[in-house]
């Protein structure tokens, strides 16, 4: 499958170019950064460390993409709403990483998907999406006495929160219990906040260091604690989900999917 990486001079970027090397039934067709980016005229692999590809890093996306099957995104909310709208003119395959998306993003997603597959995730590791399986479940099991957070830390470079992660796992709580996660979630508690508002599904952000990604979901109840917990380590762990995800996505018909539906989860 030829397959394009947007941001290709991004920690995920640099990534996807060697996992895209390293597996077979994959290949790099272009890379792509916006104008303006320093890594413009590089090899790929070069900046990657996988030695040269003989494909450079351009701005222009259009004639890239009419050369490929499928596209990997893991860039910014903005980049990735244009991308979407290329990819589904070009009817390739649009595999979404970026987090941090607004509703507007999401709507754009939505419109795109009804003409080429778009797979979206907050999270492209089989350990995350079990562990929003498993959220959902023991959400769906405990009654409101037990108080629900999602608590995530990642680098010091990580520009949104929270986490694309943290809203996955937290989307699978609200799920379990049978609310919008909209009308019922506590964010950047700050101040004299008032006691915990029942039924409250709270998060809570640490930045720090180089840590890839932890997240936990804590049910917190009467004298006990249920902590599940995941932690990413390294970004191959992306990576690989993001190729399988866009090998998993050929062919299909056009439609908005999750990591889930690509790993089997949907239904658990
Ligand atoms: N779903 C998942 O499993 C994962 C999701 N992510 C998400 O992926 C995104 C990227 O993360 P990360 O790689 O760490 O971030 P980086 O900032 O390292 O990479 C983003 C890259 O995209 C480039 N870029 C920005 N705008 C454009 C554009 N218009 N066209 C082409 N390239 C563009 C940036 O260039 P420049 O730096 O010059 O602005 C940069 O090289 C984040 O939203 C992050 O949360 C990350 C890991 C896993
Ligand atoms: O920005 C990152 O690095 C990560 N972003 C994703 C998120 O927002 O959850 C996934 C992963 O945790 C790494």
């Amino acid at each position: 499958m030829r397959l394009v990486v947007v941001g290709a001079a991004g920690r995920m970027g640099r990534m996807l170019v060697k996992t895209i090397h390293e597996t077979p039934g994959a290949t790099l067709s272009g890379a792509i950064e916006h104008s303006g980016s320093i890594a413009l005229g590089q090899d790929a692999g070069l900046l990657a460390g996988i030695g040269e590809t003989g494909v450079k890093i351009v701005d222009d996306p259009l004639p890239v993409f009419a050369k490929a099957e499928g596209v990997l995104d893991f860039t910014t909310p903005e980049a990735t709403s244009h991308f979407a709208e290329l990819a589904a003119q070009a009817r390739i395959v649009h595999v979404v990483g970026t987090t941090g998306l607004a509703q507007a993003d999401m709507a754009r997603l939505e419109a795109a998907a009804r003409h080429a597959v778009v797979i979206q995730s907050g999270n492209m590791s089989l350990g995350v999406n079990l562990l929003a399986a498993l959220a959902r479940k023991v959400a769906s099991t405990l009654g409101e006495e037990f108080d629900i957070e999602v608590v995530e830390m990642h680098h010091r470079n990580k520009v949104d929160a929270p986490s694309g992660t943290a809203l996955l796992l937290g989307e699978a709580a609200a799920q379990g219990r049978g609310v919008p996660l909209a009308d019922n979630s506590e964010r950047g508690r700050d101040g004299v906040t008032g006691a915990r508002k029942p039924g409250a599904i709270g998060f809570a952000s640490l930045r720090g260091g180089t840590v890839i990604g932890e997240h936990s979901v804590i049910f917190a109840g009467p004298f006990e604690r249920i902590v599940l917990s995941h932690m990413a380590e390294d970004r191959s762990l992306f990576s690989r989900g993001a190729v399988r995800a866009a090998l998993w996505g050929k062919g299909k018909k056009p439609g908005l999917y999750s990591m889930a539906d690509v790993l089997g989860l949907a239904d658990i």
